[in-house]
C-alpha cells in the first residue's frame, strides 16, 4: 500500500479522503474511474513549490487523462498544459486552461490544428520535423501570424523504459535527430512566419532513474550554448515529462527529487524550465473500480470475471503492465486463492492481474490501482462496450466528473445504408 498514499485501508475498508470506495459503487455502478482531488492538488504543488524562486511553467500532459473536471482542477492551481492534438486543445480551452501556458508537442500535426492552436495564441509548438516546421511557417502566414516554435530535439537517451513508450532513442520517430538541430534552427530563424522561442526534448515515459533526465538535460544545455553562440535568443528549455510512478516494486524519484536534480544541472541559466508531466501527476491519484462477476475455478486456473476489461484500461493488455488490484473491503485472508482476474472481453489478452492473491466472492469490488494516468484516456469501445464513469472524491463528497456512456451514444452518427 506503501505506493498509493492517497488511498487506504481503515478498519478493513479502502478510503480516499473521507469517501469509503464502495460508496462510489453504490452510487454509480461500476467499471467507475475514481480520483482524489487531494491527491492530484499535492501532486501538483509538489511539482510548482520544487520550482520555487525560479522562473517555470509545470505543463501538465493532457494525453495522461483528459477528464475535463481534471484539466479544470490543474487550470486553477496554475497548470500549463501540453497538448498534443486539436482534441486536446479544444478540451484545455473548454476546462479554462490559459492558452498563453499550452506548448503543443506531437509528430503529425495537421494544418487545421496549427490554425486553432495559433487562433487560441498559444505559448508554443514544439515542431518535430523539417517538414512541419515549413508547414507551420506557412499556415502561420496564411493567417497573418508568427508562431512560436521549440524545436524538439531527439538526444538519443536511453529512458530504460518500455520500448513502446521509449521516445529519445535516435531510432524513434520523435524529434529532430541531435546533430542537425542547429542547421534547423538556423533556416527556422531564416523564416518569416515562425519566431524561434525555445529548446524542448522528451525522452519516454514511466522512467524510475533519474541518469537518463540529467544525462539529457546535460545534452540539452550543451546545444542551447551552442544556439547562443549563433545569436538565437533561447526563452524557454522544455525538458519533457516521463518521471516514473510507483505501480509495484518501483521506488522512482520524487518530483521534488527530479526537480531539484534538473534545476541543479541548469544552474542559474537564465532560461525558463518547462517540464511536461502526466503519469506522475494524475497516476496515483486514480484507481479503477470493478465487480466480480463471476468466479471461475477450472483445472487449471482459477478464474475472477470482472465487469472492467481491457478496453477500460489497455495498460495489462498492451504492455503486460502490473496494476495492484485491491480488494474495497478485505476478507479473511486465510481464504484467498491465486486468481487470473479477467475481464469479459474476447480476447485472452483481456485481464487486469495475472496470479494475484486474494479472497474473493462472486459481487465484491475491487480497486485497480495507480489508474489515473493512461486509464480512461486510452480506454475504447471495444466489444460495444460503453465506457464507464468517472468521479472525484473531494472530501466527503463524490462528484460525477462524467457520466458513464449509454449504448445510444456509442452508435450515434452510425447510419444504416438506405
Ligand atoms: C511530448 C510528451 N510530453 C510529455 C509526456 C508525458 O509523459 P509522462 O506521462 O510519462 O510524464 C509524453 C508522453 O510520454 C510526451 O510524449
Ligand atoms: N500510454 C503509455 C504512456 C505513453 C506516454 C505517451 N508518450 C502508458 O500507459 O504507460
Amino acid at each position: 500500500m506503501s505506493g498509493f498514499p492517497s488511498f487506504s485501508y481503515r478498519n478493513g475498508h479502502l478510503w480516499a479522503e473521507s469517501v469509503q470506495l464502495e460508496r462510489i459503487a453504490l452510487e454509480f455502478g461500476t467499471p467507475c474511474y475514481a480520483y482524489s482531488r487531494a491527491a492530484l492538488t499535492t501532486a501538483y504543488c509538489e511539482f510548482d513549490d520544487a520550482f520555487a524562486g525560479r522562473d517555470h511553467l509545470v505543463c501538465y500532459a493532457v494525453k495522461a487523462n483528459s477528464n475535463l473536471g481534471i484539466l479544470n482542477l490543474l487550470a486553477r492551481l496554475g497548470s500549463g498544459f501540453d497538448i498534443v492534438s486539436g482534441g486536446e486543445l479544444q478540451r484545455v480551452l473548454k476546462a479554462g486552461g490559459d492558452p498563453q501556458k499550452i506548448v503543443f508537442s506531437g509528430v503529425g500535426k495537421q494544418p487545421a490544428e496549427m490554425k486553432a492552436a495559433l487562433e487560441a495564441g498559444i505559448l508554443c509548438f514544439n515542431v518535430e520535423s523539417e517538414a512541419e516546421l515549413h508547414g507551420l511557417n506557412r499556415v502561420a502566414g496564411e493567417m497573418g501570424k508568427v508562431a512560436p516554435v521549440s524545436l524538439r530535439v531527439n538526444p538519443d537517451v536511453d529512458a530504460k523504459t518500455h520500448p513502446y513508450i521509449s521516445t529519445g532513442l535516435k531510432e524513434n520517430k520523435f524529434g529532430i535527430p541531435f546533430d542537425e538541430a542547429e542547421a534547423l534552427y538556423a533556416s527556422a530563424q531564416a523564416l518569416g512566419n515562425v519566431r524561434v522561442a525555445g529548446l524542448d526534448c522528451h525522452i519516454g515515459s514511466q522512467l524510475t532513474e533519474l541518469a537518463p533526465f540529467i544525462e539529457t538535460c546535460k545534452k540539452m544545455l550543451g546545444l542551447l550554448d551552442r544556439l547562443e553562440a549563433q545569436g538565437l535568443e533561447i526563452e524557454h528549455l522544455d525538458l519533457g515529462g516521463g518521471l516514473g510512478i510507483r505501480y509495484a516494486g518501483e521506488n522512482p524519484p520524487s518530483a521534488r527529487e527530479y526537480v531539484e536534480a534538473l534545476r541543479s544541472v541548469v544552474g542559474n541559466r537564465r532560461q525558463k524550465i518547462l517540464i511536461e508531466p502526466g503519469r506522475s501527476l494524475v497516476g496515483n491519484a486514480g484507481v479503477l473500480l470493478t465487480t466480480v462477476e463471476y468466479l471461475k475455478p477450472t483445472p487449471h486456473r482459477d478464474f475472477a470475471i470482472v465487469d472492467a476489461a481491457m478496453n477500460d484500461l489497455m495498460r495489462p493488455a498492451l504492455y503486460k503492465a502490473y496494476h495492484e488490484i485491491l480488494p474495497v473491503v478485505a476478507r479473511n485472508e486465510m481464504d484467498a486463492k491465486t486468481y487470473q482476474v479477467v475481464g469479459p472481453v474476447c480476447e485472452t489478452g483481456d485481464f487486469l492481474g495475472h496470479d494475484r492473491h486474494l479472497a474473493l466472492a462472486q459481487g465484491d469490488l475491487l480497486a485497480v490501482m495507480s489508474a489515473g494516468a493512461y486509464g480512461m484516456s486510452m480506454s475504447s469501445n471495444y466489444n460495444a462496450r460503453p465506457r464507464a464513469a468517472e468521479v472525484m472524491i473531494d472530501g466527503d463528497r463524490i462528484h460525477l466528473i462524467r457520466e458513464r456512456e449509454s449504448v445510444e451514444q456509442l452508435m450515434a452518427g452510425e447510419k444504416i445504408l438506405p
